[in-house]
């Protein structure tokens, strides 16, 4: 059993505004181990950048309770939770970049100001420098930088205190695809390496996807579904959770007359050709009504909605077919709310 980083207790956020209350959290309960790519995952508005700054108390939670690394940060004075902070790197959509100060000035910014002397900030931050791929910049100015090379700034400069949790608010939003690729892989790269716990908070499926191992989805300031990704991906139980799920367009309901399932691909071979494999073995077309795969290294992720044969034996001999080759299978007639 992992040992766990983080863990919120009954945790609520109330804002008191000129215009009343907003209960921007709502009795959250959620524990990520030591290790986890954990993404939290929500619409616009559901509570997440506000969850993220109760993780490190930036807000205050109105109820509840914060244990990070087996400290309630509400028992913690000032110092002690300046010290803590510093074990948990955040990273922004806006990259947060002094735009004065060179590259490794921005990285040697928090070393020196938490007392490291300059010339041990220097090595450090050279070292971060060739972590992230950015060895040749240093002596750049952030508006000289892409995107994506603000990132991995950002990224070096989070690390740089030796972090044991990295935080990240939207960190890919402001990325094209390839660049949120590239940094993401980062981030997966610096979770094995350096062994830290990453929490991605994002709007985002495809980078859950991509690199979470865990995942929260908070809907309307409560969490509706957490678990493993993989779980989750294949076997939606709630509203909020299909609805990422299933992409946008996927008007389930226009086929609800007729019995369908949704088969997910989860890393089986690309190039072993299942569908046609389980017409010729059942002798029975089919029609397929949705389909969003991807080829990762030769292997296939997704997913596919078809529509079963109206005979009630052979569409059970498909469905069987189905399991019988390992994939994740499930009936979607009764799905939508
Ligand atoms: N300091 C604040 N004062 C008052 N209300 C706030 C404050 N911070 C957040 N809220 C409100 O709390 C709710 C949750 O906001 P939060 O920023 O956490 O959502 P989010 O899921 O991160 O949204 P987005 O993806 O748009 O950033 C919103 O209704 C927001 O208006």
């Amino acid at each position: 059993m992992k040992e766990k980083i983080i863990e919120i207790v009954d945790l609520t956020k109330t804002f008191t505004t000129k215009d009343g209350e907003i209960k921007a959290l709502d009795n959250i309960n959620l524990t990520i181990h030591k290790g986890d790519i954990f993404g939290i995952i929500g619409m616009s508005g559901a509570g997440k950048s506000t969850l993220v700054r109760c993780i490190n108390f930036l807000e205050v939670p109105t109820e509840g309770t914060v244990i990070v690394d087996n400290k309630n940060l509400a028992t913690l004075n000032n110092k002690r939770l300046r010290e803590l902070r510093r074990t948990m790197g955040m990273i922004f959509q806006q990259f947060n970049l002094l735009m004065q100060k060179t590259v490794i000035e921005n990285i040697c910014f928090p070393l020196e100001i938490s007392g490291v002397s300059k010339s041990d900030s220097k090595i450090r931050a050279k070292e971060l420098l060739e972590l992230v791929g950015l060895k040749d910049k240093e002596n750049a100015y952030p508006s000289q930088l892409s995107g994506g090379q603000k990132q991995r700034v950002a990224i070096a400069r989070a690390l740089s205190t030796n972090p044991k949790v990295l935080l990240c608010d939207e960190a890919t939003s402001a990325l094209d695809p390839n660049t949120t690729r590239s940094i993401l892989e980062l981030l997966k790269d610096i979770n094995k390496t350096l062994n830290i716990t990453i929490v991605i908070i994002t709007h985002e499926m495809a980078v859950i996807e991509e690199i979470c191992s865990h995942v929260a989805i908070i809907d309307e300031s409560k969490i509706a579904e957490t678990g493993r990704v993989q779980d989750i991906f294949t076997h939606p139980k709630t509203a909020p959770a299909q609805r990422l799920v299933y992409p946008q367009g996927t008007r389930v309901e226009e086929y609800l007359s007729k019995r369908c399932c949704r088969i997910v691909f989860d890393g089986s071979s690309s190039y072993d050709p299942v569908i046609s494999q389980m017409i010729l073995a059942c002798k029975t077309p089919i029609n397929i009504l949705f389909a969003d795969m991807k080829d990762i290294e030769g292997k296939a992720f997704g997913q596919m909605v078809i529509q079963l044969p109206s005979d009630e034996v052979l569409a059970d001999k498909v469905v069987r077919y189905l399991h019988s080759r390992n994939l994740a299978v499930e009936e979607v007639d009764n799905y939508v709310e």
